[in-house]
């Protein structure tokens, strides 16, 4: 389960379900368990009927929701739509738009996933859900209607329509789009691959289309999820701020990354406003997500992502004659605290002091590590000015010197920039730095490590941060 960590933070599922209590509660589920050697409850997740109980077993547990699943139809994995339903619930919140929340799925499956959770979630949403396919739209609407929501969901039928969502759009507004699209070409050719866990622990891969019940019409459509998506950013042109956010999920990195370019492209010829994207985590699967806006309102650019950042610690010796503190674990955590709690005002850490280490969990939206240089000068230059009797107010007023450049005048509005999207951050769980750092001894060596943790906006911060302290252990 490599990447749970990395799964929403809100995502319920980052603790995986107990399925020993699973099946004791729930008869159905019961028939798809078994116990390995040392007792141990599992499922085996090549075998689509245990998937297929599991989800309509935690739709039923964990959000009151009875749905009905065909056979040879995609079941949907329960954490990943989660995922994706959590990260525009931060969009949204990002660009307060709080009222009247409409929108649209596109191809909502048999299950109707998303607008059944996101409704539950959020008792004010309401959905128009489009399918094609002729047994997904019955039990689509079966299962609106099984959990009392037909007055907040509307299942349409887009069969024998030529446009994906437009028609959809005409004199109406709409907060958002969503999708899961079918993500085959009809070649066949795709190597959509995931890597699964065997009950033995082993991984392996295989090939998803072998895998999963779904039917033609639900994985495969003519150029695969690309084609499928660049429909759906060709009629967002024409629909353009009749939807507030335009957002879709994609199963495979190729796409992603070429979705990405095209969106950056439009960025540069200023034809959008801005996008955002994000990547979706669960077990050994990962996803992606992008949503733009022709909307300059909303600033998707700064709104809060999760990317799994595969990073090396960073190592650092500290020079066994330094001068701030005694060359000791204790002396040189407590020296640390201080810097956090009176240099960098980072209130959001954690130390942890064990036997032969001392660890530290620090979360920050505020870069009050950066251009200490700066600052420093700028101290001096106060404190010169006013043994010289110059009225410094005028500089401090206006926060510029003679001596100030464009670099500096950057810097300031950045660290506002950060101030502004702490106060977002508080909701989304996402940080500007979010780092581990820990004290220990390498043989007669005192170090300090340091590593990016999953809810960093990026790895910078904790290079930079680490500069800061190399600088203060002297
Ligand atoms: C990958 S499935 C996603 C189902 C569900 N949303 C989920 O996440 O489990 C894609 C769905 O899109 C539907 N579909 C394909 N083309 C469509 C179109 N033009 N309009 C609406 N739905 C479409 C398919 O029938 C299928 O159910």
């Amino acid at each position: 389960m490599a990447f749970n960590q990395f799964m929403h933070p809100r995502n319920i599922y980052r603790q995986k379900p107990v399925y020993e209590q699973l099946a004791r509660e729930y008869s159905d589920f019961a028939n798809h368990v078994y116990r390995d050697e040392k007792g141990k409850v599992h499922i085996d997740y090549g075998d689509i009927g245990a998937l297929r109980s599991l989800t309509q077993t935690l739709l039923k547990k964990d959000f009151h929701l009875n749905v009905q699943i065909p056979e040879q139809r995609l079941v949907p994995t329960l954490p990943m739509r989660l995922n994706y339903i959590l990260w525009i619930e931060d969009l949204l919140e990002h660009c307060r738009l709080c009222y009247q929340i409409k929108a649209i799925d596109i191809g909502t499956g048999s299950c109707a996933i998303f607008p059944l959770l996101a409704t539950t979630l959020n008792p004010e949403w309401r959905f128009i859900a489009t399918e094609i396919d002729p047994i997904n739209l019955d039990y689509a609407n079966k299962n609106v209607q099984n959990n009392n929501l037909n007055n907040r969901i509307t299942i349409y039928d887009n069969h024998n329509i030529d446009t994906i969502f437009k028609h959809l759009v005409q004199n109406c507004h709409f907060t958002f789009v969503m999708t899961n699209p079918p993500f085959f070409d009809d070649t066949f050719n795709d190597s959509f691959e995931d890597i699964a866990t065997k009950p033995n622990g082993h991984k392996t891969s295989f090939h998803w289309r072998k895998m999963n019940s779904a039917s033609t019409d639900e994985a495969i459509c003519d150029g695969g999820e690309l084609a499928f998506i660049k429909r759906i950013m060709d009629e967002s042109f024409q629909t353009k701020k009749s939807i507030d956010l335009y957002t879709v999920m994609i199963g495979r990195k190729k796409t992603f990354l070429e979705l990405k370019c095209l969106l950056k492209d439009m960025i540069e010829n200023k034809t959008l406003a801005s996008f955002a994207h994000t990547e979706l985590c669960q077990g050994n699967t990962k996803r992606w997500a992008l949503a733009w806006t022709f909307d300059d309102r909303y600033q998707l650019a700064n709104s809060p992502k999760i990317i799994h950042l595969k990073s090396k610690p960073l190592i650092h010796y500290l020079n066994p004659n330094m001068k701030c503190c005694d060359y000791d674990i204790q002396s040189i955590g407590n020296f640390i605290e201080n810097l956090l709690l009176n240099d960098l005002h980072i209130e959001q850490f954690q130390m942890i002091k064990l036997n032969k280490r001392i660890e530290f969990d620090i979360k920050s939206n505020e870069a009050n590590w950066k251009n200490q240089r700066r600052k420093r000068r700028e101290k001096l230059l106060q404190e010169s000015m006013k043994t010289m009797h110059i009225d410094t107010d005028v500089f401090i007023a206006t926060g510029k010197r003679p001596l100030d450049n464009d670099q500096n005048n950057g810097d300031g509005q950045n660290l506002k920039k950060f101030s502004q999207s702490n106060e977002l951050c508080k909701v989304n769980l996402t940080y500007l730095l979010h780092c581990s750092l820990i004290i220990k001894r390498d043989k007669q060596d005192i170090v300090i490590k340091m590593e990016t943790k999953e809810m960093s906006q990026n790895k910078s911060a904790t290079y930079e941060l680490l500069q800061y302290f190399k600088n203060k252990l002297t």
